[in-house]
């Protein structure tokens, strides 16, 4: 995870707003159109002010009553004019903006999908949300907003100021005084802005993280009366962000007060000044309306700037935020070769070392040179002491995590030369923990079929084999939907459907990790019986805890110090192996082997 502020301090808010660039592109003709629609918008109220120079010079110093409310209807026209324009672009600019936001989502959610696990066993969910759902709505708010408006103004300020010394440039220069500080100050505020803005966002991501823990928890929390606590750990993160908002409403309230106190001290002097000369007979009293009425009329595209630049401000802090997702480099989609190194087949590892990124660096590796051989069609158990790395190993076949040295070899074929479609087409898995989606119990099932899918004879059979016949007294059938990640059925349920994922493809590499401990022993023999015709047909890796799980497989393999340490059948271990007689007494599940 990145840490907050260690992004923000070189960072150019110009150059990192210019990377929404590939995503404004394509709306890059609309866009244009609204802000110029806007600049003729601002404009129009910059020439109210010479409409009134002309009433006051004209009709009202000539008494004709006429004039002044041919005057007045100008005004009026220009002052609709000015709204429509505005409401104009206001249409302009929303379908192509939610547009770029639903497109950079969307990349963001199949980036994330391709990110190696790795990535996910670092980032808090919260954070992943949080940049999917607040930063992208931020990001939309300034391409709707400051991004336009910036410019906008701009110009409207600068016409302003020509229109100001074309009436009077003395008082024009006066006006001009307080934009050096300014510009100062606003340079200020964008340094220290832009780093509490992304304290705050990444804060939110926090608070999201919690949030979403507690609700997928909720079971542990009330089991274990841990409301309190939750509560406090809730709490005394958002009494962070509340603090942390807090100091961004004060620097928000700083600019906002200097950037409305001195245009108006400058619109006083010029006052003063201007009247003055009118007492005098130098300057006409339509000039000194019209030129106090345009500096009155420049106050809110000024006065803008700071919340605009708030605005921009935090949107680079989610465009930061944003990239540093999108610049993980997502997971080789391998491919290189595909074709046999060799001719042996089953499934192979050759001196497989693995260390997780996050270990600590004296840590010994998880894995420390396994080498085993499962051959073609064989059931091979793998045991080992709790943590000794089982899970580990049996996440390396699909590539859920990549080996840090040596191979593993698929009938031959290294998986990290394997195309992923391939591999996946090759091996299924079922986990230990088994995860279902809020979707019917078929679609969860099916999900292990691949792209090409399989028909209802399939489900049948799987569904069979994983001895989940409750499925057919569900409500509806297999059109069931399970809730959120299928709490709404038992734990044994779930596993059994995982199970029945896992072989509806008929894969020819079969990895399964202790799939069937959350099962009652009665359901467990049936599963087992069924599993047998399965295994026939496959090369499977099995995690076994229980014997009656090793019965399953040919051979078994001991997982022990990072390494295989012994391999046979069941009855050959047991006599031959202390460590293996030991996890089957049952007393080794409770202990390390490291
Ligand atoms: N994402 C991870 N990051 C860092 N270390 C990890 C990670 N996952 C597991 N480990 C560590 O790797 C070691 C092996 O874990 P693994 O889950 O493979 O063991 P296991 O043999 O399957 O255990 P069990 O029988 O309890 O399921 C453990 O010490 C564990 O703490």
């Amino acid at each position: 995870m990145p840490k907050e502020d260690a992004t923000t301090k070189d960072r150019s808010t110009v150059r990192t707003l210019l990377r929404l660039w590939p995503y404004v592109r394509p709306v890059r003709a609309r866009i244009g159109t609204a802000a110029c629609v806007a600049v003729v918008a601002s404009c129009l109220g910059l020439v109210i002010p010479i409409v009134l120079k002309w009433i006051v010079d004209g009709p009202v110093a000539g008494r004709e009553p006429g004039g002044v409310w041919f005057g007045a209807l100008v005004v009026l026209a220009l002052g609709i004019a000015e709204a429509v324009l505005f409401g104009l672009r206001r249409w302009l600019v929303a379908r192509p903006l939610a547009g770029v936001e639903a497109a950079m989502r969307a990349d963001l959610y199949r980036h994330l999908q391709r990110l190696p696990i790795a990535f996910h066993d670092r980032w808090a969910s919260g954070q992943l949300l949080s940049r999917a759902t607040t930063d992208l709505s931020l990001i939309r708010m300034f391409l709707a907003f400051p991004m336009t408006f910036l410019f906008v103004n701009g110009v409207t300020v600068l016409v302003g100021c020509g229109v100001l010394l074309v009436q009077d440039w003395t008082l024009g220069l006066i006006l001009l005084v307080p934009v050096v500080p300014l510009i100062v100050v606003c340079s200020l505020f964008e340094t220290r802005y832009s780093l509490v803005a992304r304290r705050a966002q990444d804060q939110v991501g926090d608070l999201t993280t919690v949030v979403e823990e507690s609700v997928l928890g909720i079971r542990i929390i009330k089991g274990f009366g841990r409301h309190r606590s939750q509560a406090e750990a809730f709490g005394a993160l958002a009494e962070r962000l509340r603090g942390t908002e807090l100091g961004k409403a004060r620097l928000l309230a700083g600019i906002w007060a200097v950037i409305t106190i001195v245009p108006e001290l400058a619109i006083g002097a010029a006052l003063v000044l201007g009247t003055v000369q009118v007492a005098d007979g130098a300057l006409s009293a339509g000039t000194l309306v019209a030129f106090l009425s345009t500096a009155l009329a420049l106050r809110w595209p000024v006065e803008s700037i700071g919340f605009l630049l708030a605005m921009s401000q935090e949107a680079a802090t989610s465009v930061e935020r944003f990239f540093e997702v999108m610049d993980e480099a997502e997971e080789d989609p391998g491919g290189h070769r595909g074709t046999p190194a060799e001719s042996s087949g089953g499934l192979r590892f050759e001196g497989v070392t693995f260390r997780y990124p996050d270990a600590p660096d004296d840590a010994p590796p998880v894995l420390d040179g396994v080498d085993l051989v499962v051959r073609p069609g064989e059931t091979m158990a793998l045991v080992g002491a709790t943590g000794s790395g089982k899970t580990t190993l049996t996440a390396l076949v699909p590539r859920l995590h990549e080996v840090t040295g040596g191979r593993i070899l698929l009938d031959g074929v290294d998986v990290a030369d394997m195309p992923r479609e391939r591999l996946r087409e090759l091996v299924s898995v079922a986990f230990e923990e088994p995860t279902l989606f809020s979707a019917s119990v078929g679609e969860n099932v099916l999900m292990g079929a691949g792209p090409a899918g399989a028909g209802e004879p399939e489900l049948r059979r799987a569904l069979e084999v994983a001895q989940a016949g409750f499925v057919r007294r569900l409500p509806q059938g297999d059109a069931t939907q399970v809730g959120e990640q299928g709490l709404s059925l038992s734990g044994g349920q779930r596993q059994r459907l995982a199970l029945a994922r896992a072989v509806v493809g008929r894969p020819r590499f079969l990895v399964l990790d202790d799939p069937l401990s959350a099962l009652d022993v009665h359901t467990e023999a049936l599963v087992e019986a069924a599993l047998r015709d399965v295994l026939r047909d496959t090369t499977a890796l099995v995690v076994a805890h229980r014997p009656s799980t090793v019965m399953l497989a040919d051979r078994v393999a001991l997982l022990s110090a990072g390494r295989i340490t012994a391999v046979g059948t069941h009855q050959e271990l047991l006599r031959d192996s202390a460590e293996y007689a030991w996890l089957m007494s049952g007393a080794g599940t409770t202990g390390g082997a490291r």
